[in-house]
């Protein structure tokens, strides 16, 4: 599914009405009518309601379904913040209207007016919140600022129109203070900001609805970011004949665990097989060769001579290179340590391999000491770091990175022509042509350890099995998010345990394939 920035959406708008003719009016209408029909499905006449509306559009689909609400028999008081006068185009057209109807509206101007709302939302406790939409520009202040701390304080249920009052649509950043909503329609496509934190936390349950913008509308522009949804996913994962023998479903080879780190090479070499790789060979030091064994016997191991306790020297770097190519995808990290041999190792392997390669955790540690190998590469990478990774690999503050999650991942894969995977509560893929796929599968029952290795393994199972390295990381962060929803939905977030998405991600699987778990269904 596509998801779109603030100018975008304005743009799609533009075109719905100059170049296909739907009217404005018209869209704000349909935009008012899908708010209330998501409210009579939930709510009866018994619930009261305070709307709280903005000057701009935003604030005219409020105007609407104060309207049809009305019509119904809902009770309900409305407001609008400031001046009244500045209220134009659609929105005073629909403004006008509930004035003629003698539906009052009262102005939010000073602390007498907020403690109006106050009162009224004590009163008539479901709130409406159509402040600001995608036309929110600078730092919430004042009276707005007052306004949405007295909806959060006093509210029952709160329902933004398109996005939470107070997040921006572009990238989730917080402009002052955000209304706390309970659900958010969003209009025609999801907003960014909907999508990726801080701004996600927000939104409620997310409800997308369709205001008859015409899809030809929607094509006109290209748009380059995306919401991984399960349609795309079905269309990824790799299909598996009759007519087949292992060496049908991949081979994919692995450098990962040290000594004291088995568990991530573990992890990651389970996450492969159980996604449906053929076969699986792991490169390891020699003494911690039996531990690795017994954790998953079914992986081939090559235990390798250490230069230091369980860390594989890199006098093996030639046959590493050599049986690369009869695999078809190489991983390398987890669990490596950050070490002067695996720097090595990574520096000869981008040069000389030419399978697509994962990179991950220590991986990533060492390229951030020099991130000019890139340029060297022979293949398609993938690298999957979290924002601490992300952070020693750009030099930015955490801080930073967490306010511009999509830009920073996509300036990073266009600048070094790598496929970057930028894990936390929302994930953030971006490729080299400079594409964004979020996911937001996942629960933060994943915030545990092993959980990237994990993913790592699922990635590396999909390209082993012939998929197209972007489309196996897309695909796998969306499966490796439905796993952890599902082992939460069964044993809670507290207790998740990386080896719990192991053993559920088979049954990840099979309900993708066969479309038969209502967990799938929605994005
Ligand atoms: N044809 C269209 O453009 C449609 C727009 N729709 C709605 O319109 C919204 C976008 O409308 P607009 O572009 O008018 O913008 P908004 O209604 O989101 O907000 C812009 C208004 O708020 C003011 N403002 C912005 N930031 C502020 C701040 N921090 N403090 C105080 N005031 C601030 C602006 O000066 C402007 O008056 C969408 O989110 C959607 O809800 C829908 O009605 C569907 C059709
Ligand atoms: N709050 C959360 N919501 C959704 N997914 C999460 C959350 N926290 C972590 N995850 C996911 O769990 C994984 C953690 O990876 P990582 O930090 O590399 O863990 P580790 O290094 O312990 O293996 C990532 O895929 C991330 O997206
Ligand atoms: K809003």
């Amino acid at each position: 599914m596509k998801v779109v920035l603030n100018d975008e959406m304005r743009l799609i708008d533009k075109i719905s009405m100059e170049k296909y003719g739907v009217p404005g009016v018209v869209l704000m209408e349909n935009a008012g009518v899908s708010v209330v029909n998501e409210i009579i499905d939930n709510f009866n006449l018994d619930y009261k309601f305070t709307i709280v509306c903005g000057k701009g559009n935003n604030g005219g689909d409020g105007f609407v379904v104060a309207r049809h609400l009305h019509n119904k028999g809902y009770k309900l008081n409305i407001f609008v913040l400031g001046d009244k006068k500045a209220i134009k185009g659609d929105a005073l057209i629909n403004y006008e209207i509930l004035t003629k109807l003698g539906i009052g509206i009262k102005e939010i101007k000073n602390d007498d007016t907020l403690i109006q709302l106050k009162e009224s939302i004590i009163s008539y406790p479901i709130v409406i919140d159509a402040l600001f939409g995608t036309g929110l520009s600078k730092e919430v202040q004042g009276i707005s600022k007052k306004a949405i701390n007295i909806i959060n304080k006093y509210s029952k249920y709160t329902i933004s129109i398109d996005i939470p009052s107070g997040v921006g649509g572009n990238d989730g950043k917080i402009f002052g203070t955000p209304v706390e909503a309970n659900k958010t329609v969003t209009l025609c496509l999801p907003k960014c900001g909907n999508l990726v934190y801080p701004g996600a936390e927000y939104n409620g349950k997310l409800v997308i609805k369709d205001i008859g913008i015409p899809n030809e509308a929607i094509e006109d522009i290209e748009l380059k970011n995306n919401l991984i949804d399960i349609d795309i996913v079905r269309q990824g994962l790799p299909s598996r004949k009759k007519d087949t023998h292992k060496g049908s479903y991949g081979k994919a080879n692995i450098i990962a665990g040290s000594f004291g780190m088995t568990g991530a090479a573990i992890l990651a070499c389970k996450s492969a097989l159980r996604t449906g790789t053929g076969l699986l060979k792991l490169y390891v030091g020699e003494s911690i060769n039996h531990i690795v064994k017994t954790g998953v016997p079914e992986v081939i191991t090559v235990p390798l001579q250490e230069m230091r306790k369980g860390v594989i020297g890199i006098n093996h770097i030639e046959k590493i290179i050599k049986d690369s190519k009869e695999a078809n995808v190489l991983a390398i990290g987890p669990g490596c340590g950050n070490t002067s041999e695996l720097a090595e190792i990574i520096k000869q392997v981008l040069v000389k391999v030419d399978i697509p390669i994962v990179i991950d955790a220590d991986g990533l540690n060492v390229l951030s000491r020099d991130k000019e190998w890139f340029l060297e590469k022979k293949s398609k990478i993938v690298i999957t770091p979290h924002i601490g990774e992300m952070s020693r690999l750009t030099n930015m503050d955490i801080e930073e990175i967490r306010y511009d999650l999509i830009k920073v991942a996509k300036d990073f894969a266009i600048k070094w022509g790598v496929i970057v995977v930028l894990k936390g509560a929302s994930t953030i893929i971006a490729s080299p042509e400079g594409e964004i796929f979020i996911n937001v599968k996942g629960n933060p029952g994943m915030a545990t350890a092993g959980s990237g290795d994990v993913l790592t393994g699922i990635i590396t199972g999909l390209i082993a099995q012939g998929l197209e390295p972007l489309k196996a990381a897309i695909t796998a962060v969306y499966v490796h998010g439905l796993t952890g929803d599902k082992v939460a939905r069964d044993k809670g977030e507290y207790g998740l345990l990386a080896g719990d998405l192991v053993e559920y991600l088979p049954y990840t699987i099979k309900d993708i394939v066969e479309d038969n778990d209502s967990i799938c269904k929605t994005f």
